[in-house]
């Protein structure tokens, strides 16, 4: 079954909506430059709203240790994503599992990066654009993915709409969506929330059939 996590919740009730919704795991921006961003006290009212065992990931970009070690302090999120220029070393330092984003830009190094982050619980595959870290709704051509053994998640540019092709085309052990959920920038809409997860989990379905012929 591909796990689904929605990025971005700025709110206690779009935490309950994406978990109504179905969702795995919930990512919350620490990065103030996002219209998705939330404060460490913010994001302890979104938490509030998020179901027993679903994970809570947050999301930080070239931030300095002190900054994140100020958010564990006040709201400790089961699993931390680095999105940006982070190494491994400082990435391994607050004793959490943690996700590492390689941003796809045309030439990255994938290899020398899943290196680097060898202890990484998983990575993340998303688009890349010069002047924005994540969350563009971009996409990006899935061919160039590695084959990988650990989890890995596929993020840039998904909708309900494209999420069923990406799932046949390569795969992904989890699904990970922001702007493709909302009807404004930062606002995530319950109805598009729910029609990505149906989408995954018809995708899921469809492909488990087919095996089984
Ligand atoms: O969401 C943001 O605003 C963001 C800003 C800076 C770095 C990362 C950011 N989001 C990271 C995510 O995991 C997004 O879900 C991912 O980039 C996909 O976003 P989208 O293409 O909008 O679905």
């Amino acid at each position: 079954m591909t796990r689904v996590k929605i990025c971005g919740v700025r709110s206690a009730v779009m935490a309950e909506q994406a978990c109504e919704a179905g969702v795995d795991a919930i990512g919350l921006v620490f990065y103030e430059k996002s219209s998705r961003a939330v404060t460490a006290s913010e994001a302890v009212e979104v938490v509030r709203g998020v179901q027993a065992l679903v994970t809570t990931v947050g999301l930080f970009v070239d931030a300095s240790a002190e900054e994140v070690t100020q958010v564990l302090d006040r709201c400790p999120v089961d699993c931390l994503q680095f999105h940006g220029n982070e190494s491994a070393e400082f990435c391994l330092q607050f004793g959490r599992p943690y996700i590492k984003a390689i941003s796809m830009r045309p030439q990255v190094d994938i290899e020398a990066l899943l290196t680097e982050h060898s202890d990484a619980r998983s990575v993340l595959f998303d688009a890349w654009r010069p002047d924005a870290p994540g969350g563009t709704g971009d996409t990006f051509a899935w061919d160039r993915l590695p084959k990988l053994r650990k989890p890995w998640i596929l993020a840039g540019g998904l909708t309900a709409d494209n999420v069923s092709k990406a799932i046949e085309q390569v795969g992904p052990p989890a699904v990970d969506v922001s702007g493709g959920v909302e009807s404004a920038p930062g606002i995530k809409d319950p109805e598009r929330m729910r029609a990505f997860v149906n989408a995954v989990r018809e995708a899921d379905k469809r492909k488990h059939e087919d095996a089984a012929v």
